[in-house]
């Protein structure tokens, strides 16, 4: 199995995009402005997305992606994510005044967009990979996922800030190779970080102490905000050295 990084910034301008991941060639992985590199055949061929919570930078996307590929398809995009979520999606975005609702377009039993609520613990299985929701900690309501391939298992932390259940899930993953976790803001940032309930360097080197068997995972750092991107990563890698730690990359392949 694959994973492409469309997008793993914390925000946009110039190269940044924000957090979008395509696994395989049909299912993406939240849905943020990365999305929109996708060539127009690459976007016709996505039939799942999975979503880790409503905010904008990870949605972005995906009314413009069901807009895009309406004509050229036969069977709807499945949106998976919490109930939660996608009420909000229902209630904000596609609403009629920002989106037409595609739930009920061309007709209400043969729509082209299935929202699918999954709620943490829940699985569904894709071209062979496992994806199953594990607990967050945002916001607003948020799940990370774990994708196990059958030779590993890959976990994306979605937003979150320090969340017991997390560690505890991701703990009892036998087949854990790679994580990959958000850390938003530089050390300076801590006060925001703690209110927007992200991580900060600090505050992740903290959290990375409940991680089990940390010598056999690779660390892959994300969401990192434009403003003190190089600053952030340098304190993680500063505080981080007992770690395999690394920063997620845009246009990275992860095979596992
Ligand atoms: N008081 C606040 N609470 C939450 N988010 C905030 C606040 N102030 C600014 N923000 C920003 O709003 C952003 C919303 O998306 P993020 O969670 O990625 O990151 C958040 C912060 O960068």
């Amino acid at each position: 199995m694959q994973l492409r990084i469309l997008g793993c910034s914390g925000g946009i301008g110039g190269v940044h995009r924000t957090t979008a991941m395509l696994l395989g060639e049909r299912t993406l992985i939240d849905a943020g402005t990365g999305v929109g590199d996708l060539t127009y055949d690459e976007l016709v061929r996505i039939d799942h997305v999975f979503l880790t919570h409503a905010h904008l930078d990870h949605i972005a996307c995906l009314p413009m992606l069901i807009d895009t590929v309406f004509g050229a398809r036969e069977r709807p995009i499945v949106v998976h994510a919490s109930q939660a979520t996608l009420g909000v999606l229902h209630q904000h975005v596609f609403n009629w005044a920002v989106w037409p609702d595609f739930t009920v377009i061309p007709a209400a039993d043969a729509a082209m967009l299935r929202f699918e609520p999954m709620e943490t613990g829940e699985c569904r299985e894709v071209d062979g990979c496992r994806i199953t929701a594990l607990p967050a900690l945002h916001t607003v309501p948020a799940v990370a996922y774990a994708l196990d391939s059958g030779d590993a298992t890959l976990v994306f932390s979605g937003d979150t800030a320090d969340c017991a259940e997390f560690w505890q899930a991701v703990n009892a993953i036998p087949n854990l190779g790679t994580l990959i976790i958000e850390t938003a803001f530089a050390n300076r940032e801590e006060a925001l970080a703690r209110l927007s309930r992200h991580f900060s360097p600090r505050l992740l080197l903290d959290a990375l102490k409940q991680l089990a068997r940390s010598d056999a995972v690779e660390i892959l750092i994300t969401h990192l905000k434009p403003a003190d991107h190089a600053l952030t990563m340098r304190e993680v890698l500063e505080s981080g050295a007992d770690f395999r730690i690394a920063r997620l990359e845009q246009g990275q392949i992860i095979r596992f």
